[in-house]
């Protein structure tokens, strides 16, 4: 059995004194039972300074977005190389929130994926239908859609992770039930199989969507959900200690 990672993607929430959460989840990680990776995405403003701090730990670093091109003209925009310049070992990429409000395509997430992976950076890409698509019994195929598309050649589970994250989940309080999270799971585990062969068994599959302690044990439980993509409960390094108990449990 893998290691489970829990990812915590803090979105634009953070300010310096937010370190303090960083201390408690390093000061806390001892106590999660088993070899539960964790990881903290904070906002690009925090990503040096939270990578400094976490380093040694075991707490990892990472970014909620790259550029797809190294350096340039691109005001505003942070590169992958940036990014690892900084300390951070992941970034997430293709998340809905960045699908939705900057227009990105599967064609440019899967930019950023290269992008990622040029920078020596381990890219988080993120998949999910909205409430819509899953109404009209879609959401297998538009997952599957947007694996095709986002993903390059040549992913291994050194350089790939997967997060599943069905858009009207997030924020919401609402997760799918037990078996519409295995259904994807599965199909995104044998996707990944069908395109990348051995490698693809041991991608991580992330599921993210309304994780908080209460639900996390029975979420991380699920066949082939290797670990979770938390939202809000991760602002708070107890809510996301005890989602990492959690995963330790299941
Ligand atoms: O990347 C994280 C997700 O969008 C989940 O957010 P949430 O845990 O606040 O629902």
């Amino acid at each position: 059995m893998t290691s489970k990672l829990i990812a915590g993607n803090w979105k634009m929430n953070g300010l310096a004194q937010s370190i303090a959460e960083l201390e408690g989840v390093i000061a806390g990680r001892s106590d999660i039972a088993g070899d539960t990776e964790l990881l903290l995405c904070p906002p690009a403003t925090l990503v040096a300074a939270f990578a400094m701090r976490a380093q040694g730990t075991g707490v990892r670093i990472g970014g909620q977005d790259c550029h797809t091109e190294a350096s340039g003209a691109h005001t505003g925009d942070i590169s992958a190389e940036m990014l690892a310049d900084a300390g951070a070992s992941h970034v997430i990429v293709g998340h809905s929130e960045r699908r939705a409000d900057h227009g990105e395509s599967d064609e440019t997430v899967r930019a950023k994926v290269e992008a990622a992976w040029r920078a020596g950076l381990v890219a988080i890409a993120c998949v999910g239908e909205t409430e819509a698509e899953r109404d009209a019994g879609q959401a297998l195929d538009v997952v599957r859609r947007q694996l095709a598309g986002s993903l390059p050649d040549g992913a291994t589970a050194d350089t790939l992770v997967v997060a599943y994250e069905p858009v009207w989940a997030i924020g919401t309080g609402r997760t799918p039930t037990d078996d519409d999270v295995a259904a994807v799971h599965a199909a995104i585990r044998s996707t990944l199989e069908e395109r990348f062969g051995e490698a693809g068994k041991s991608i991580k599959i992330l599921y993210g969507g309304s994780v908080k302690p209460a639900n996390a044990a029975a979420l991380l439980a699920i066949d082939h959900v290797d670990g979770a993509l938390v939202g809000g409960a991760s602002l708070k390094a107890s809510d996301f200690l005890a989602i990492a108990e959690g995963a330790s449990a299941s």
